[in-house]
This record gives structure tokens, C-alpha cells and sequence, in this order.
């Protein structure tokens, strides 16, 4: 087997080496590229989940090939449901680049930076095309690992008036809120924290519908992150259809995503499509994006992390 210890990338190395800024287009790229589904571009099915019952949770394998870019990549993660007040992670992620050609391992990297970037910049994405351009508040509803990185890219993409965070304990959203800076508040209902924004970003482990329709402003932008079971929910049915609903993935979207499933709301378009330019950004509807994390997404990011890795260890 040509596999040399030097391939493993820590997590300190990702996190100094991935840059939302040379990320961002990446993903563009390799969102384009899914959604053409052209098999020497991309071929990313479904991830594979395999149940850990006894401990609430479940492993995602997330493999994706790029022939005519040369990556082979698979990241495994586990995610769970954790109980009330549990400090333990939700999502624990590796990343494996393997060689096409030869099947061997060139490097194997912390996936836990990757899927927090990535996720983040794949929803910063999302509000880029289909936010109205003149969108002042943003709300971000959970305080987890993704609360933070949905913070970091949005407010060094985009420049809010207002941001408002909110978690179902108000300590948690105001310790959280500190965290961030003044200028972030913290609200008490989800209600409060969701009247009048612009754009709304969902990131919490909740299996029931957290945000309802009646509350959000019409024209505003939901990038809906967590509820990645076909069971679990975060947004109600009221929203749901009142939205046109974008998608990473038609057929995740049918497969893995409750918000979907259980309210029967139409996919309008994945978010490659609007990139390609051959489906409209309706930015002056309601609109939601339901993100469920694609493999594509790790490639590219993986991609980009060895290129810059090697380029600094030469
Ligand atoms: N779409 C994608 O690509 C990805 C989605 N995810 C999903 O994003 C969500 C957040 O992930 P992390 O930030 O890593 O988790 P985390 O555990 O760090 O944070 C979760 C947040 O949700 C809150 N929460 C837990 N149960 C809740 C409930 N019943 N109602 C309201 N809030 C609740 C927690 O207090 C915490 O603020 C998870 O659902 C995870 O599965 C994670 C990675 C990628
Ligand atoms: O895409 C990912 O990575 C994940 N998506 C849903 C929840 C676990 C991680």
C-alpha cells in the first residue's frame, strides 16, 4: 500500500489552510458540475447511512468521484442525536483522498472543519443568489458547531445591519451572542428572532419543525441546515409550501430530507442549476434552501485543502 504517515492533515492544518474566500467559488464550480449530471464531471450518489441504534446516531459514508478533475474522495461521518445538555458533538468527520488511477491513499484529513466550512459556505452561497440584495437582519436559530461557522461566512460575505441568534436556552444564546461580539442579539422565542429578517439560517438538531411559516417575512431567504433524516423536521408545512424550495440534491432532497418529504413540497431547483443558469433565483419570493451536505461538497473542499497543503510542505 503507498501510504506515507506525512498524508494525514490535522484539523489545526485544515483549519489554517481552507479560506471561505478560495472555497467559495470552488463550491460554485462543483455544484455547477453536479447538476449537470454529467458522470466524467460528477458521479456522488446518495450517501449510504448505516444506523447505530444503540447510541442514537449514524455513520454517513460520502464517497464521490471527478474524473475529469482526478479526485477520488470519500469522507465518513457520524452523526448522532444527542441528549439535552450533552457537551458531546453531533458530527464527528475523516476525509480520504485516494488516487484514481491506483486506488492507493493520498492523504486522509480531519472531515469536522471541512463539513463546518463547506456547509457554511454552501448556505452563503444560497443567500447570495436568492436573498433580496438589500438584506439588512440575519437570524441564526441554534448555537452549535454550524451556528458559528454560518456566522463567520455570512458576516465576511455579506455586511448585516443586524444579527440575531437564538437557542431554546436563553443563557446559551446570550453566552453565544457575547461570543460573537455586541453586536449580536440574542432573543428569547424563535418568534422574536425570525420577525422581520432577511435572511433565517436553521442549524439546529431538532426533529420537529422549529421555524414556522406564519412568522417569516415574505421575500425572505430560510437556508434550512439541520433535519437531515427523512423523520426530522425544522421548518413547518406552512413554510414549506409557501416557499419555492431549492435543494443541494433532487434526489437526496426525495430521500433523506422530512421538511420535503412530509409536507410533499415541490422542488423548484438544486442550487447547481441556478448557478448553470438554467433555473431562475427567485429572489423576490420566499424562498428556501434545503441543504442536506453533499459528497461533492467534501471533494472539492478536500481537493483544495491537499492542493494548499502541498504547496506549503514543498
Ligand atoms: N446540511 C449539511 O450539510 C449538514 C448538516 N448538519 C446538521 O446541522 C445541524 C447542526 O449541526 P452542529 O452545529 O454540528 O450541531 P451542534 O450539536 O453543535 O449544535 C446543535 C444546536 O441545536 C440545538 N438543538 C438541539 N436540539 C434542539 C431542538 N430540539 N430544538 C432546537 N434546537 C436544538 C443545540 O442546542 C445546538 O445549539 C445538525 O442537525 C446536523 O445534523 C451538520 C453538518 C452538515
Ligand atoms: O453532509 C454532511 O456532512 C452531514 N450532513 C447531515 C448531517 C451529518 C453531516
Amino acid at each position: 500500500m503507498f501510504f506515507s504517515l506525512h498524508s494525514l492533515i490535522w484539523e489545526h492544518e485544515v483549519c489554517s489552510l481552507l479560506k471561505y474566500g478560495e472555497l467559495i467559488p470552488r463550491l460554485e464550480t462543483a455544484l455547477g458540475k453536479f447538476s449537470n449530471r454529467d458522470s466524467a464531471e460528477v458521479i456522488q450518489p446518495v450517501r449510504t447511512t448505516v444506523p447505530l441504534q444503540k447510541h442514537s446516531g449514524f455513520l454517513g459514508v460520502m464517497p464521490c468521484y471527478m474524473e475529469n478533475e482526478g479526485i477520488l474522495c470519500t469522507k465518513l461521518v457520524c452523526f448522532y442525536k444527542r441528549p439535552t445538555g450533552s457537551t458531546l458533538p453531533s458530527t464527528q468527520a475523516t476525509v480520504m483522498l485516494l488516487d484514481p488511477e491506483y486506488g492507493n491513499v493520498k492523504a486522509i484529513m480531519d472531515g469536522d472543519v471541512i463539513t463546518g466550512m463547506r456547509t457554511a459556505a454552501v448556505s452563503a452561497i444560497s443567500a447570495k443568489l436568492l436573498m433580496c440584495p438589500d438584506a439588512e437582519i440575519l437570524t441564526i436559530l441554534g448555537t452549535g458547531k454550524q451556528a458559528l461557522s454560518h456566522y463567520n461566512v455570512f458576516t465576511e460575505v455579506f455586511s448585516f445591519k443586524e444579527v440575531r441568534v437564538w437557542s431554546r436556552s436563553k443563557d446559551k444564546a446570550e453566552a453565544f451572542a457575547q461570543s460573537l461580539g455586541h453586536h449580536v442579539t440574542a432573543c428569547e422565542s424563535v418568534e422574536e428572532a425570525v420577525r422581520g429578517a432577511d435572511v433565517i439560517v436553521t442549524v439546529t438538531r431538532s426533529t420537529v419543525p422549529v421555524l414556522s411559516g406564519q412568522w417569516v417575512k415574505p421575500g425572505a431567504h430560510v437556508a434550512a441546515v439541520g433535519a437531515c433524516r427523512p423523520d426530522w423536521r425544522e421548518l413547518d408545512d406552512t413554510l414549506m409550501k409557501q416557499a419555492v424550495v431549492y435543494v443541494d440534491s433532487r434526489e437526496a432532497a426525495v430521500t433523506e430530507s422530512g421538511d420535503i418529504i412530509l409536507s410533499g413540497a415541490e422542488v423548484f431547483a438544486e442550487m447547481g442549476e441556478v448557478i448553470n443558469g438554467t433555473k431562475p433565483a427567485h429572489r423576490e419570493k420566499t424562498t428556501v434552501f434545503k441543504s442536506l451536505g453533499l459528497g461533492v461538497e467534501d471533494a472539492a473542499s478536500a481537493q483544495l485543502v491537499f492542493d494548499k497543503w502541498k504547496s506549503k510542505a514543498m
